[in-house]
């Protein structure tokens, strides 16, 4: 066996040293999250901060409650996320991007309050801030927005750290090409699972599912040019565009059904959220005379409690009770192409010398995204 020499790293891939005395134009990375329940008696006090205000019955949360209790009052929510941390610091590092990285929440500890003054106590000022959502939408962007405005008053920090939030990656190669890679799967192993059983001739459907939202929010999101382009609301498009893309991208999918679907709906039940919910639609498709479903969680990026409840519990569940072959792909989680694609969605922000973004993103998912979220969202680069 021959041994190939390492391949000389592509000269985009590695940061200009700044000048003598010159620094780049961050100093710090904050990757920002959700956050999740470490134990039994976090579970109610982070149901009641993920929920502060926004009337969820007491009875939706006593049943969230049951899926959390039921993994020992844990979310694998943090455990990912400090994979992501340090799967994403080791890319930086290979690039020689010498930009240390901190990790806050939204809903509990390690809380942006506390991140934003131990990044402030060390000396930083400049930060540039990757959230932990693929799309566009209110609770994936704006507010994620609004709680740092919260944390930078409440912190004192208001004009002290400043910060700068990167763009949605929905439509990158980042987060495609992952994502194709477990299509093609599911719909092999879904194949061979109907072989297994005799049933060659079985139609499969592909089912894209996301996270529901009330109608009302996905319906007061802009611009309406991307409205009458899908003639759907903005959120539901964007994730429409992805799988047309991934579809379009895989040959396994060639003349195979699929469709975006919604889960984990919340709220009071006379509030309209985006439907149908995946076990509604795995009921229709079994009547419909479909074998197997290939569930494809690409409004994820980690295999978070709402994915192995709501997914690996509750639609599997739907799917074995009728009889289809059932498979559940991945999330990118911290799949080798996703972190080095985020790595280059990063790069579009940070320069070395002669203002050069050190990378860029490939957008795969054909179309103009750049203008999904309120006036400002993406915050303008330092
Ligand atoms: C669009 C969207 C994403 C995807 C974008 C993204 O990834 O950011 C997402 C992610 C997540 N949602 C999560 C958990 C929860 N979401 C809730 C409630 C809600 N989610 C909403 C929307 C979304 N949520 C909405 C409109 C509500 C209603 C209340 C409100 O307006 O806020 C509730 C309260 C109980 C309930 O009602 O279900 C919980 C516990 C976790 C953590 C899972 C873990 O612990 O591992 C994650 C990653
Ligand atoms: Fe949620």
């Amino acid at each position: 066996m021959t041994t190939t020499p390492e391949a000389p790293m592509p000269a985009e891939y590695i940061a200009q040293q700044p000048l003598e005395g010159e620094r780049m134009n961050y100093d710090a990375i904050l990757l920002a999250s959700f956050g999740g329940p470490e134990g039994q008696d976090h579970v109610i006090p982070f149901l009641r901060n993920v929920t502060a205000g926004r009337g969820i019955p007491d009875e939706r949360l006593e049943e969230v409650a049951t899926h959390y209790r039921a993994n020992g009052g844990v979310s694998p929510i943090n455990a990912q996320n400090l994979e992501l941390k340090a799967a994403l610091e080791a890319e930086l590092a290979k690039r020689q991007i010498e930009i240390p990285m901190y990790w806050g929440n939204r809903n509990w500890d390690p809380y942006f309050n506390d991140t934003f003054r131990e990044m402030h106590e060390v000396g930083h000022r400049k930060v540039l801030v990757l959230v932990t959502s693929a799309y566009a939408g209110y609770s994936s962007n704006d507010q994620y927005l609004e709680d740092f405005e919260r944390s930078l008053k409440e912190t004192g920090l208001e004009g002290e750290l400043k910060l700068v939030k990167i763009r949605q990656f929905f439509y990158d190669k980042a987060f495609t090409s992952p994502n194709e890679e477990f299509l093609a799967a599911g719909i092999k192993d879904v194949q061979s699972q109907l072989q297994d059983k005799g049933k060659t001739e079985g139609k499969i459907k592909v089912l894209f599912v996301t996270h529901s939202i009330p109608t009302s929010v996905a319906e007061a999101q802009g611009p309406q040019r991307i409205k009458d382009l899908f003639g759907t609301d903005v959120y539901t498009a964007q994730h429409k565009a992805v799988a047309d893309y991934l579809m379009s991208a895989v040959s396994e999918a060639d003349g195979i059904d699929y469709q975006v679907v919604f889960q984990s709906r919340s709220g009071d039940p006379r509030t309209p959220w985006l439907e149908p919910d995946i076990n509604d639609q795995i009921e229709e498709d079994a009547a419909g005379g479909y074998a197997g479903v290939v569930v494809v969680p690409f409004g994820f990026i980690s295999d978070h409690m709402e994915v192995i409840w709501d997914l690996d519990t509750e639609a599997k569940e739907t799917a074995e009770e009728l009889g289809l072959a059932f498979h559940r792909a991945p999330t990118t989680g911290v799949h080798p192409e996703f972190i080095s694609g985020l790595v280059d969605v990063m790069g579009e922000y940070i320069t070395g010398v002669n203002a050069e973004p050190l990378a860029n993103g490939e957008q795969t998912v054909p179309g103009d995204w750049s203008d999904l979220t309120r006036e400002g969202g993406w915050g303008t680069p330092l």
